[in-house]
């Protein structure tokens, strides 16, 4: 695997991978992100959770370049992303995964992984071919290579989601609810997936719903909250704080149910 991103600036080598700084970003009156801080060491993974409507997916948006934040700075690395477009983000080494997986149907599961690596990470020719071969192997995915993918399963898809993103040779990995729609054991088996992967070195931040999976998975869970965050610590002390609780409005956080409107 590539560590572009962790190289991104070679002067700041101590830097943690991805850090935010007092990010804020309004959409009229309703502030989706509110003077949001957060550091992302290198090397293991991060959950994500909050009630719907907390600023999961903008956080991410922020990070990749979809979305461009009022005030604050986010740097990769130690370089700041200032005005890099997602394209420029993602060739630095940030490979993210959508809530809805809309894979190329009538490619083949290779096919699409090979975007990843050609598009994203601007490789070409053999590279490009062995890193989405590596991806589909690491996803579980290589057996199915010839396969459409407009014939995969929802788990398959999930699954060449986070192969297309791998393809790319992130240095940190940004999941965005992999594990909806799945019964528990294809949960269970994307969770090893997302172990493994981490165990491998990579960083993963991961919003989820499902939060039995970051809790089989992550070491750090951080709570937002109407663009805030409300709790960060260990799963077992964010999942117990009151004010996470309170934040679901009585919503049973623990079965992964989607929450009301923060
Ligand atoms: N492009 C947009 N235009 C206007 N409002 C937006 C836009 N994107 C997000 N919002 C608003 O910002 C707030 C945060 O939305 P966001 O999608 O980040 O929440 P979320 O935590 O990912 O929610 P969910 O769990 O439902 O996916 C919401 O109130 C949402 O309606």
């Amino acid at each position: 695997m590539t560590e572009r991103g962790a190289r991104a600036d070679p002067a700041d080598g101590d830097a943690p991978l991805l850090r935010l700084d007092r990010v804020t970003r309004r959409f009229g009156r309703v502030v989706a992100a509110q003077d949001l801080s957060l550091q992302v060491p290198r090397g293991g993974a991060l959950g994500v959770v909050g009630p719907n409507g907390a600023g999961k997916s903008t956080l991410f948006a922020l990070i990749g370049g979809q979305l461009r934040p009022q005030s604050g700075q986010i740097r990769l690395a130690g370089r700041p992303l200032e005005g890099l477009s997602p394209a420029a983000r993602a060739r630095l080494g940030i490979g993210r995964t959508y809530q809805v997986p809309r894979p190329f149907g009538r490619m083949t599961v290779f096919e699409n992984a090979l975007v990843g690596a050609s598009h994203a990470a601007g490789l070409r020719g053999r590279a490009a071919d062995r890193a989405a071969y590596a991806a589909l192997e690491r996803t579980g995915l290589a057996a199915a290579a010839n396969e459409q993918a407009e014939r995969l399963g929802l788990l398959s898809r999930k699954r060449l989601e986070v192969a297309r993103a791998l393809a790319a040779g992130p240095s940190l990995l940004l999941l965005d609810e992999v594990a909806g729609g799945l019964t528990e054991p294809e949960v269970d088996e994307l969770a090893a997936i997302i172990r493994a992967l981490r165990d491998e070195g990579m960083t993963v931040v991961w919003i989820e719903h499902v939060v039995r999976a970051l809790t089989q998975s992550v070491e750090r869970l951080v709570c937002l909250a109407q663009g805030r965050i409300l709790a960060d610590g260990t799963p077992e002390r964010v999942l117990a704080d009151p004010a996470v609780r309170e934040a679901y409005l009585g919503v049973d956080i623990d079965a992964g149910t989607e929450g009301p409107a923060a």
